[in-house]
This record gives structure tokens, C-alpha cells and sequence, in this order.
């Protein structure tokens, strides 16, 4: 009897649209596919809409040989759901800052900040009504609920997702003063990411000709699986997600937190993934461009002349980092007639956000960024990476691979040793 090989499914769900990439035990890419969400402000049905979707579009003698599946999501995107894990409410995104900062997390906390998990979960308790909240039970990250929708387990994350919510990943627990919270009952069981949570459940491995003795893996956040897919290994090795937002890592053998900045550190095995999250990017790009102008109008862009311009993109007022200020108003005018000379003013001004990002790592003590490697949708420009490595004045690198499905499918393979 010939034994099949064992494939590997990572599923990254982003901001605009989810990927899925099915690798073999040495990381080569067996099928990689991407469904963009059917709404532009998905909900958990969207989601799961879009979860059914990547699984059909793999192809069926890929889906009957993967051994293993693991879903990252975007960070402090958060749901609250009854004892059948079904959603109460709509989510809320990782930048939604409705909640203010929570005063009961101590300043040194990345839940100490306005956008965190525990910000959402504090204003549901305090706004949802009673016979809401009456039928509470978990509080779950995005990937934590799409990843049940496989396992079949209630409230169960990884140290990545829970990180804003309070969770303490030095010493792997959560910290007594959050325990003691009114939400306490609501925090999931935290699991190292790449941990075995259980197999896929019977009736979805059916629907999808999927081995019932396929494993449902923890999963991460989305830069943290960008991260993982680039091939950054070594301390002072930085990977910049160009995607939606735009999202630092760099790799360091100590953690650092400053919430005043909106930096904080996310443990990886031994070592800490310092970084932060700006609510520029890609989202502001596709805002005014489509994919097509954005190739097309890029290759018009001069990047050695500076644009003259002096933005801050932003779609809505609010910042994460590297200036911590939910009141920050966006900063896109005068906006000139031409639109390859306004796309030039917004790269700009991202590189240079980008680059305060990494110089604001470096004067809280990370150690020097000795090269950037590139994640998301912006990878692909040129005239940006130009741009970023002139106002950076550090090498960016080639990343092995630039989308973070790519990274979580290696948590699946157990290519990444993270205990
Ligand atoms: N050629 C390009 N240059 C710069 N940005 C681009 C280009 N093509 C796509 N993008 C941006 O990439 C983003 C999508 O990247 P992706 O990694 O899928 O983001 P997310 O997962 O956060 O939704 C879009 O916001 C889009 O503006
Ligand atoms: O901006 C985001 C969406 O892409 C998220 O905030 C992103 O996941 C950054 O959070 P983390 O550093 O915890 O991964």
C-alpha cells in the first residue's frame, strides 16, 4: 500500500481577503489559493464564508493529503460568543479604539492601549445589554473562531492572539489582575502557536474529503506569520508587512514594551518579535488606487526626487504607532493634480513612517536592524522598496516568501520550533 505524503494547510485572513497555501514536509508550495472577503465589512459569517470557499478551492487530492491546518488572523480582533462559540456581536477590528485605554492594565501591558482585546471586551461589558451578556461565555481572537469552525473546541488561542488581551507570555499565564476581572470567565485557554489543539471534526473532514486524522495546529497574528514566511532568523533581521496596515517585526533576544509608542513584544519560542502596527498602509493606497493604478502609476514615480509633499496617510483619525495617538488626525493635503505625483507623497510618507518605526525599536534598546525583509501586498513595489530603503538606510532584503499563509503553513508542518 503506497503512504500519501502529508501536506500542510496555512490560511492567513487579513484585512481585505484571506490566502491559503498547502506546502510538503520540506516547505515547497503543493497549492496556494486567495478569496478576497464578499463584504467590505466582513462579519464572522463573512469570514467563515471565505474559510468554506479556500477549502474548496484546493484541490481535492491536495485536501485528502493535509495532515495538519493552522489559521493566523489579524491581531485584537476580537469576538464575543454563547457557550456554542456562536458570535453575540459583530466584530471588532484589531483598530477599533471605541474602548479607550483600559486603566486596569498597568502601563507596561500591550492591553494598556486603546485598540487592545481587553479595551473591546471592557466596553462589550459595559455597553452590550444584560440579556447579552447573560449569554457570554468566550471571548475569542479571529483566528481562535475560524480554527473551532475546524476543531470543534470552544475557546482556545495561542500567546500571539492573546498577547492584548492581557496575557502574560513571559511567564505563560495570565496576570492575576486580569483573572480577577468581571471577564475573567470569558478568557480562552492559551496554547503555544503550532500546538495541537485536536483533529478536524468528523463532519468537516467529510465535506471536504479531508483525512479525519488531520490536525487542527494553534495559529498566530498575521505579521507574526509574515515573519515566519520570510525567512528573517536572526536577531536584528526586521520584517515590514505591507499589507492594509503596515506592521513591524524585528527579531530580538529581549522583549521590549512602550506603550507610550504603541511598541510592544511578541515572544516567539526564546526569542521576542518586537514591534508595532501603524494604521497606515495599503488600506489608505486602495482607498485612491486599485491594484492596476498602483502597478501602472509606481512605474511613473521618480524615487530618487522627493515629492515635495508632507503627509501622514491615514483613512480615519487615530494612530497605533510609531506615534500612539488614537486623536491623530489623517495629513493628505495639498493633493496634487497629478495622481502619480499624490501616489509619490503617500509612499513617501509610509517609508518614512516605516523608518521612525525601526529608528523608535532601536532607541528603546532592540539592538540595531541589520535588514528589512518585506511581507503583504506591497511587496511587489519597486518604487516603494526604493523609497523605503532611502529613508530606512538599511538593506532590504528578498523575503523567501511575502505571504504570511506561507508562514502559518510551516506552523502547521512543524518547521518552526517554538517550545
Ligand atoms: N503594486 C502595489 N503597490 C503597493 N501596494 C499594493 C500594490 N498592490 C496591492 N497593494 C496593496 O496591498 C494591500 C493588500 O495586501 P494584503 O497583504 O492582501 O493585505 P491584508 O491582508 O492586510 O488585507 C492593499 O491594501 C493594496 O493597496
Ligand atoms: O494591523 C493589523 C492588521 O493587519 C494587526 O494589528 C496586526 O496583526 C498587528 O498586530 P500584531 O503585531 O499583534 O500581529
Amino acid at each position: 500500500m503506497t503512504v500519501l505524503e502529508s501536506f500542510y494547510l496555512g490560511i492567513d485572513f487579513g484585512t481585505s481577503g484571506a490566502r491559503a497555501i498547502a506546502i510538503d514536509s520540506l516547505g515547497q508550495i503543493i497549492a496556494e489559493t486567495r478569496c478576497q472577503y464578499r463584504s467590505d465589512a466582513p462579519n464572522a459569517d463573512d469570514w467563515k464564508h471565505t474559510l468554506w470557499t479556500l477549502l474548496d478551492q484546493i484541490p481535492g487530492n491536495v485536501r485528502h493529503q493535509i495532515g495538519a491546518i493552522s489559521i493566523n488572523g489579524t491581531s485584537a480582533t476580537v469576538l464575543l460568543c454563547d457557550r456554542n462559540h456562536r458570535p453575540l456581536t459583530p466584530p471588532l477590528l484589531y483598530n477599533d479604539a471605541r474602548g479607550g485605554i483600559p486603566a486596569v492594565a498597568p502601563v507596561s501591558s500591550p492591553a494598556h492601549s486603546a485598540t487592545s482585546s481587553l479595551a473591546k471586551a471592557l466596553w462589550w461589558l459595559k455597553y452590550l445589554p444584560d440579556n447579552t451578556l447573560t449569554q457570554a461565555q468566550y471571548l475569542v481572537h479571529q483566528a481562535d473562531w475560524l480554527s473551532s469552525l475546524l476543531h470543534g473546541h470552544p475557546g482556545i488561542s495561542d500567546y500571539n492572539n492573546a498577547l492584548k488581551l492581557g496575557y502574560d507570555p513571559q511567564h505563560l499565564t495570565y496576570p492575576d489582575w486580569l483573572q480577577t476581572l468581571e471577564i475573567g470567565p470569558w478568557l480562552p485557554r492559551v496554547l503555544a502557536p503550532g500546538d495541537v489543539i485536536a483533529p478536524i471534526q468528523p463532519e468537516v473532514a467529510q465535506r471536504f474529503n479531508i483525512s479525519p486524522t488531520c490536525l487542527i495546529k494553534a495559529g498566530t497574528t498575521d505579521s507574526i506569520a509574515a515573519f515566519l514566511a520570510s525567512g528573517a532568523s536572526r536577531p536584528g533581521d526586521g520584517v515590514t508587512s505591507l499589507g492594509s496596515t503596515l506592521v513591524l517585526k524585528l527579531l530580538s533576544p529581549i522583549a521590549i514594551n512602550d506603550t507610550a509608542s504603541g511598541v510592544y513584544s511578541h515572544r516567539l519560542g526564546q526569542q521576542w518579535l518586537v514591534g508595532g502596527a501603524s494604521n497606515t498602509g495599503g488600506a489608505v493606497l486602495r482607498y485612491y488606487f486599485d491594484d492596476a493604478e498602483l502597478r501602472n502609476l509606481s512605474q511613473q514615480i521618480d524615487p530618487t526626487q522627493t515629492s515635495g509633499l508632507d503627509y501622514y496617510p491615514l483613512l480615519t483619525k487615530g494612530e497605533r504607532f510609531p506615534i500612539n495617538n488614537p486623536q491623530l488626525e489623517p495629513q493628505l493635503s495639498p493633493r496634487p493634480q497629478a495622481p502619480a505625483k499624490f501616489l509619490h507623497g503617500l509612499l513617501e510618507a509610509m517609508a518614512r513612517i516605516e523608518a521612525l518605526g525601526y529608528q523608535k525599536l532601536m532607541a528603546l534598546g532592540s539592538g540595531d536592524v541589520k535588514q528589512v525583509y518585506t511581507a503583504g501586498g506591497g511587496a511587489q513595489n519597486t518604487a516603494w522598496q526604493q523609497l523605503r530603503s532611502q529613508a530606512l538606510g538599511i538593506p532590504i532584503v528578498p523575503a523567501s516568501h511575502t505571504e504570511a499563509a506561507y508562514g502559518t503553513a510551516r506552523l502547521a508542518a512543524g518547521l518552526i520550533q517554538l517550545n
